[in-house]
């Protein structure tokens, strides 16, 4: 399996913070890589520094065998590389129809061919029944879900996905798990960020922890999730990895 993204010696400072500091991190093409460690360990950092909105300080960073560090956002979605915000921001005063086909329109001038992109992400996603409603009265559930057909109506091959989970209800994560699961049975490679454990252990393939900028471990769910370093700095005494 060759791998979609390369990661090496990736390193951030924001002033005198070293916010990433050397990171090495590689993705397979279809797989699940989640990215977790501590509240402000660097984890969105890295997305942004993958997705073009920081340029690295020191590093670089090889997508479908091409480095593209340094390059911005729309250049990188439209090579096939996506993304979702933390903090979801659609147009509120416009339908999910809408807000999906905004995303289509990076690879036609078509309405009609962005709207039957639309057509399709909304079907893959079960926001089909939700078409007309403004973006602006969904539910947190739903407002997740439009984010990633936001981001998945630009054709990615990998979608980076910022807690998509964060504020969902038990049985809206385990859809979410099920509708990532599907993302990548269609051939997206998927990068997560993710602190709902239950949800990292059932999606990802390989986990990365990062502590203070670094890696502190990588491995499958199982290994990590036993790694002391990763139980101290993390998840804590009482995580119960069985
Ligand atoms: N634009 C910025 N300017 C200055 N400092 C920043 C900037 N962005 C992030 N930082 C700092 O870099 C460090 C890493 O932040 P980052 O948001 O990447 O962490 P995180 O792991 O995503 O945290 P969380 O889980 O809380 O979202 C933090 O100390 C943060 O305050």
């Amino acid at each position: 399996m060759s791998n979609i993204l390369e990661i090496t010696g990736l390193t951030k400072h924001f002033g005198g913070l070293t916010a990433v500091s050397a990171l090495d991190l590689h993705i397979a093409q279809g797989e699940i890589l989640a990215l977790i460690g501590p509240n402000g360990a660097g984890k969105s950092t890295v997305f942004n520094l993958v997705a073009g909105v920081y340029a690295p300080s020191e590093g670089v960073i090889h997508f479908k065998g091409k480095a593209i560090h340094g390059q911005k956002p729309w250049d990188l979605c439209r090579l096939g590389l996506a993304r979702t915000f933390q903090i979801v921001k659609p147009f509120a005063g416009k339908t999910v129809l809408y807000n999906i086909m905004v995303g289509a329109f990076l690879h036609t001038n078509s309405t009609a061919k962005a709207r039957e992109k639309a057509e399709e992400v909304m079907a893959t996603l079960a926001l089909d029944h939700l078409r007309d409603r403004l973006a602006g009265n969904l539910t947190i559930a739903d407002r997740k879900r439009l984010e990633i057909g936001k981001a998945l109506a630009t054709d990615p091959e990998l979608l980076l996905l910022d807690e998509v989970m964060a504020g969902l209800r038990p049985t809206e994560v385990d859809d979410m798990i099920g509708i990532i699961k599907g993302l990548r049975d269609r051939g997206v490679t998927v990068f997560v960020i993710e602190h709902i454990m239950r949800a990292v252990m059932a999606l990802s393939d390989r986990v990365a922890v990062i502590h203070f900028g670094q890696k502190i471990a990588e491995g499958t769910p199982e290994d990590v999730t036993h790694d002391e370093n990763v139980i101290k700095a993390y998840l804590g005494g009482d995580y119960d990895a069985a």
